[in-house]
Formats: C-alpha cells, sequence, structure tokens
C-alpha cells in the first residue's frame, strides 16, 4: 500500500525539509531526478529537442533547473515561459548558461518536440488551463510529455482538471504521492506516475492507494482445517422476475470469488439455480431465518414493498452486509435501516446513487465518501475511474486498476457479488470492498483484451483475476 498525502501535509513536510537544509537543496534534488528520468525517455539526449513549459512558480523552477541539466548533456532545450517577468530567477540564470534558449509562450515552437517538460503549475495549480497555458496544452497533446510532479491544469489535491489539463505520458511526482495523481481525471491524466524521494518526512495517512501485494495479501486461501462453513457462507438478496440477471451475475460472482457456500433468498430463484446448480435456493425463506456470513442486497431487487421487506430483514440481520443499486434507493429513503446497525454495512454507489443518499459528490471525491461514511456509519464504495472506498473512521482506499471498459450494465453486480465473498471469508468491511474493486478492475481488463466485454465477460475472467493476484 502506498501512502497518498493531501498538498497540505507536502507543503508542511517540504517547509520542514527546507528548513534544515541548505537553500536551493529541494529544488536540486526535484530538478535532478526530473532530468534523469526525462534522459531515460529520449533514445539519447545528445541532439534531443527538449521544450519545456515554464510557468510563475516553483514548478516551472524545477523545469529550468532540469532543462539546464539536460542541455549541459547536449540536449536541444527550449523553453516557453507562460510570464518571462515571473519565472523562476535562479533557474533561468542556471538554464542560460547551459545555453538554454528561452522565448515567449508561442505554441508553434513545440513542433517537433522529442520531449515536453510541463512545469507550468505544480502544487500551487487550480484545476483547468485557460488562454495560452490551454493552447500549450493542446499542442503538447500529441508529444510524448512529462509532467513536473502534477500535470498542470489538475488540481493536486482531488485531481479535478476542469475544462483543460495537460495529458502526461509519465509524471515525476516529488516527496509523496498526492492525492490528485490517483484521483478524478488527475488519475488518467498522469499517465505512468514515477515517485521522486525528496528525504521529506511525511505524516502517518489515513489515504492509501492499492496495490496487487495488499490485495494478495488478505485475499482468503482456504486451509486444511477449513470446510464450506469455516470459509463463509453468502447470502444473496438480489435479482427479481423483472431483473433477473443482476441476481444471476451478483450470485455467480459471489461463487467465483471464494465463498464456500452461497445461499440464495431472492425474486428469480429459477434462473439462480438453472445458471448455478452449487448453490442453495431458498424460495419461502425470510434472510434472517437463513445462516450466512455475509448478505449482498441490492442488484435487481427492485423498489416495491417486497424488495424493501427484503432489504429491512436483511439489514436487521447482525452480519455484515454489501448493498448496492435498488437498495441504495431504498436506502436513501429511510437512512435509519443502516445508521443503527451492529455489524458493518457496506454500500457501492455510483454517482446517482450518491447523490440520492450523501448529496452531490462534487470533485472532491475522497472527501465526498469520507463524508458519506461518517455520516451514515458505512463503508462506502464511491465508483469511479478511480473508486475510492472510505471507513467511518476515515480511513481510505483508491483503486487503480479501473478501465472505463467496466462501465456496462451488470457490471456493479458483479462488484457486489464478490465484496459479499470477501466479507463471508472474514475480511473487515473496507479491505473486503478495495480487495473486491481490485479484482474486479483486472478481471475488466483482462475481458476487455479480447473487445468490448459484457459483465457476464467480467464475471467471466475473475477467477483467472483472483487467482493471478493469489499467486503474484
Ligand atoms: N515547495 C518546495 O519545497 C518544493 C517545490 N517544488 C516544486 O514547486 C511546485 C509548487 O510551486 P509553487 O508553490 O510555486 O506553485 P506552482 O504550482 O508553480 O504554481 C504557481 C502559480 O501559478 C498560478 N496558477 C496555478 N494554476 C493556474 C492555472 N490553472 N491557470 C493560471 N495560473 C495558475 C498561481 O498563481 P496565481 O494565479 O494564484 O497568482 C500559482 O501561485 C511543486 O509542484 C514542485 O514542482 C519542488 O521544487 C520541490 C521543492
Ligand atoms: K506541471
Amino acid at each position: 500500500m502506498r501512502g497518498v498525502h493531501s498538498v497540505a501535509q507536502v507543503r508542511a513536510a517540504e517547509s520542514d525539509a527546507m528548513a534544515r537544509l541548505p537553500e536551493g537543496e529541494l529544488m536540486q534534488r526535484a530538478a535532478h531526478a526530473l532530468s534523469v528520468q526525462c534522459a531515460a525517455l529520449l533514445d539519447r539526449v545528445y541532439g534531443a529537442h527538449v521544450v519545456l513549459l515554464v510557468g510563475g512558480g516553483n514548478n516551472g523552477g524545477d523545469a529550468l533547473f532540469a532543462g539546464a541539466r539536460l542541455a549541459a548533456r547536449g540536449a536541444r532545450v527550449d523553453a516557453l515561459l507562460l510570464d518571462p517577468a515571473r519565472a523562476h530567477a535562479d533557474g533561468l540564470v542556471a538554464f542560460d548558461r547551459a545555453r538554454g534558449r528561452a522565448h515567449e509562450a508561442d505554441p508553434q515552437l513545440l513542433a517537433g518536440a522529442d520531449l515536453v517538460v510541463d512545469g507550468m503549475f505544480g502544487i500551487g495549480g487550480r484545476a483547468g488551463l485557460t488562454g495560452v497555458s490551454a493552447d500549450l496544452a493542446d499542442a503538447a497533446h500529441d508529444l510524448l510529455t512529462v509532467a513536473v510532479d502534477v500535470p498542470s491544469g489538475v488540481d493536486a489535491d482531488t485531481g479535478a482538471a476542469g475544462g483543460k489539463a495537460v495529458r502526461a505520458d509519465v509524471t515525476v511526482t516529488f516527496g509523496a504521492i498526492k492525492s490528485g495523481t490517483v484521483l478524478g481525471p488527475g488519475a488518467d491524466l498522469c499517465g505512468e506516475l514515477r515517485l521522486v524521494d525528496l528525504g521529506l518526512e511525511l505524516p502517518v495517512t489515513d489515504a492509501h492507494l492499492l496495490e496487487a501485494a495488499d490485495v494478495r495479501a488478505v485475499l482468503p486461501r482456504p486451509g486444511a482445517a477449513d470446510d464450506k462453513y469455516t470459509r463463509g457462507v453468502v447470502g444473496l438478496a438480489a435479482g427479481s422476475e423483472q431483473y433477473a440477471g443482476a441476481g444471476v451475475l451478483a450470485t455467480g460472482s459471489a461463487v467465483h470469488g471464494g465463498a464456500g457456500m452461497v445461499r440464495y433468498v431472492g425474486l428469480a430463484p429459477d434462473p439462480v439455480r438453472a445458471r448455478y446448480p452449487e448453490v442453495v435456493v431458498h424460495p419461502d425463506s425470510r434472510p434472517h431465518d437463513v445462516r450466512v456470513q455475509a448478505w449482498v442486497v441490492g442488484p435487481g431487487l427492485g423498489t416495491d414493498g417486497t424488495a424493501m421487506a427484503l432489504l429491512a430483514d436483511v439489514l436487521s440481520t447482525d452480519v455484515p452486509v454489501i448493498a448496492d443499486a435498488d437498495a441504495i434507493t431504498l436506502i436513501a429513503r429511510t437512512p435509519r435501516l443502516i445508521r443503527g446497525r451492529s455489524a458493518p454495512t457496506v454500500i457501492t454507489p455510483h454517482d446517482r446513487e450518491f447523490e440520492r443518499i450523501a448529496g452531490q459528490p462534487g470533485p472532491d471525491r475522497l472527501a465526498a465518501a469520507r463524508r458519506a461514511a461518517r455520516d451514515l456509519g458505512a463503508t462506502v464504495l464511491l465508483k469511479g475511474n478511480a473508486t475510492v472506498v472510505a471507513a467511518p473512521d476515515g480511513t481510505a482506499y483508491v483503486n487503480p486498476t479501473g478501465t472505463p471498459w467496466l462501465a456496462t450494465a451488470g457490471s456493479g453486480d458483479v462488484l457486489s457479488g464478490l465484496i459479499g465473498a470477501l466479507l463471508a471469508s472474514g475480511l473487515r468491511a473496507p479491505l473486503a470492498a478495495a480487495a473486491a474493486a481490485y479484482a474486479h478492475g483486472v478481471a475488466g481488463q483482462l475481458a476487455a483484451a479480447d473487445g468490448p466485454p459484457s459483465a457476464a465477460d467480467v464475471l467471466a475472467e475473475l477467477r483467472g483475476a483472483l487467482g493471478s493476484l493469489a499467486t503474484g
């Protein structure tokens, strides 16, 4: 797991470091690392054409010092100054000495560049570029681009990008992973994220970027003494006559997600039985009377009185529950259904469902998920290109494996079933949700490799994804 930090935390750590280091040392460390990364991206440095986009702050200073190092190694380096009067003075002197050439910010000067170094705005940046900075971002769009610290136009805290931002192939980020480089549009605009250690002393953080090893460490593996009950029994209250498929998908995901046994009490027993003979169907039982270690409720359930009665019954149990889709709509009408639960609850809203239950998420998705988790006393998995999982105590996980191909009908049902299986195995709710999001993303990537995937294709890849994650 990699810690994710806010801009305020990074600024505080930087000022502590600056107080104990010689003046300019941090920027030299940053510029050195940046120049090494740039050199590695070029076939050869000598004779390469590098264009720096230089803003008026320290982000531009990093670019100028790195450009000076590349120029000293024989690169032809042009610096386009957004605001010549505010360009970093010492950086400009070093750049000039190395025979770099500074210009006004003319987008045409980017033509033919082997590498663009985006040093317009870093952690002092706001979301969205306008005017010349937007024109420069456009001109760099198809060129190999390295962003300095954060792609310009990306808010380093939230990842919001407003209308326009630099799209980088590689982002060389300094000292810490800023939340805006792994969240929202920022996660995509960064390209490959490379973290450079500046020797900062960062505070302990409660936001984490998931890695495969974290998932491997928590995925349940049956031991010699296990039987189907000790591995965890998961119950499904999902699917209805009208939306039988959602119940089938969620149930299938629970079956393949590693549960020892799956019980079904939803309203589409026949399709489930036909597709998954290993599932124990309880057509006339109330959830309360069915023994499981975790419940999945909501996918395809409908929102009528019968659905509400099933949901209320599931939520009145004292085992972990993952509530999705129609269950979220129903809970939004009666939030006390989950507020008073004694066992953990996970909800997995997309933006519209989130809005119903906790208001608009807005650009700061990490803060929104945390707020909702605290208010509802539930783990909130807010779906997105970078899904965020927040626990009521503020601990949060960001999943990097999402793919836009997962935005397909039924994909969420697969995620719900998998979370249910992991909850039933005894994993803590926030980790179950986060690990499931990670594995679901990997399954989505595998499924997309063969062409546009359906949710059934994602489900078909789930075993493979879990298998490869378990073995590493
Ligand atoms: N601190 C350290 O120890 C170290 C820092 N380092 C480096 O410094 C970087 C932070 O530098 P920084 O604080 O000077 O801010 P920076 O991001 O250059 O922005 C400057 C100004 O730009 C403007 N502006 C912003 N967004 C805009 C927009 N969308 N459109 C138009 N204008 C916009 C805004 O000015 P305003 O408009 O508010 O007057 C803002 O004040 C950091 O990311 C890292 O690269 C490293 O060297 C390691 C050591
Ligand atoms: K930048």
